[in-house]
């Protein structure tokens, strides 16, 4: 089968309901595959703009914030007044944010287009230099994969809400991560306020389709219980930070299943920055067979995806190189380890 063929069976999996205004829909997995190439032009940041417009959210970023931030995020003077409203009262901007279904047969997975660090590609850029500028990027790191002895190109870091967790990471163990510094907490808040929002229009009465997808119902549970105000839901305990500084920088296909991971909440995936490729692929177990890559999804500026478990048992995921493709990306991977 041709990746083609393989995409747009894919494509074919998800629900859609057209009449419903934030419905999940399915993502047109392929459609963006080369919107990336060359730099952050006018031109592609006025298309990214009215790309991440459909999908505004009602709480500005960094609302939520623990007591002494350092870090204040007033909305700018050019911001309309029904903006800056909605910033104070958390009244719905737009439209509602539009979670999309990519979910495969045995990994479900939802995504949230450009509602995460900031309101615009300005205010998202001040975020991901302020990220790349974070003291604890660490280079050419080795580690290993299927036994083998590798080093990294991109860079990462880790934080964590400090206290006693650890995560290894292909093989890389990572004792006492740093404490989240400032905006990474923001983002964290963002994220998990998102979530928590998404998962009460899941289960609230009505027609919403996505309903129909098989989450866990000890998330769902965890989630529900919390307080729909704006305060830190605390899902999140751990951010694995990577650092793409070029096209040429990437990721191979991997599982992200250590046992340290609470085996009901999804991991959650923010980029910024250029548009890059998110491959699947089936795990081997699942296929003895060639493994075609099965979807593609174009990740770009403040994009959220959701990967819920048993995602990550039944598929592997990458970030190919694209050598055409111009700038730097910061993904987050915010997880929930479960110290034992
Ligand atoms: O950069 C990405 O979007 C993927 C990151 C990832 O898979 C990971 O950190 O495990
Ligand atoms: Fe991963």
């Amino acid at each position: 089968m041709s990746s083609k063929q393989s995409i747009d069976s894919t494509a074919k999996l998800g629900s859609s309901t057209p009449d419903c205004n934030h419905a999940p829909k399915v993502v047109a997995i392929e459609q963006v595959e080369e919107r990336n190439h060359g730099s952050f032009s006018e031109k592609q940041r006025s298309m990214e703009e009215r790309r991440n417009n459909s999908g505004r959210q009602s709480t500005l970023f960094g609302l939520c914030h623990r007591s002494g931030n350092k870090r204040s995020r007033d909305p700018s003077p050019q911001k309309s007044v029904h903006q800056k409203m909605a910033s104070c009262l958390r009244l719905p901007s737009r439209s509602k944010p539009m979670w999309e279904n990519i979910s495969l047969p045995k990994g479900p997975m939802l995504l949230l287009r450009g509602c995460v660090g900031g309101w615009d590609w300005s205010e998202r850029r001040s975020t991901r230099e302020e990220l790349a500028s974070l003291p604890d990027w660490k280079c050419d790191v080795k580690f290993k994969i299927y036994g083998k002895a590798c080093q990294m190109r991109r860079r990462i870091c880790q934080y964590s809400s400090g206290g006693n967790v650890s995560y290894t990471y292909s093989g890389v163990k990572n004792m006492n991560a740093p404490e989240f510094p400032q905006i990474l907490h923001d983002i964290k808040c963002r994220v998990e306020n998102l979530i928590c929002d998404c998962i009460s229009e899941i289960t609230k009465d009505g027609t919403d389709s996505l309903k129909n997808l098989s989450f866990p119902a000890e998330f769902i549970e965890r989630v529900k219980s919390m307080n729909s105000d704006n305060s830190e839901k605390n899902l999140y305990n751990y951010c694995l930070c990577n650092h793409y500084r070029s096209g040429e920088e990437y990721m191979g296909y991997h599982s992200d299943d250590e046992g340290c991971l609470d085996p009901h909440t999804p991991i959650a995936s923010v980029s910024f920055g250029i548009t890059r490729n998110f491959d699947i692929r089936a795990r081997k177990k699942m296929s003895d067979v060639g493994r075609p890559r099965l979807a593609r999804v174009a990740l770009g500026d403040g994009d959220l995806l959701l990967m819920f478990p048993p995602m990550q048992d039944n598929y592997e995921h990458s970030i190919p190189v694209q050598k055409k493709a111009v700038g730097e990306r910061i993904n987050l991977t915010f997880r929930r380890i479960t110290t034992k």
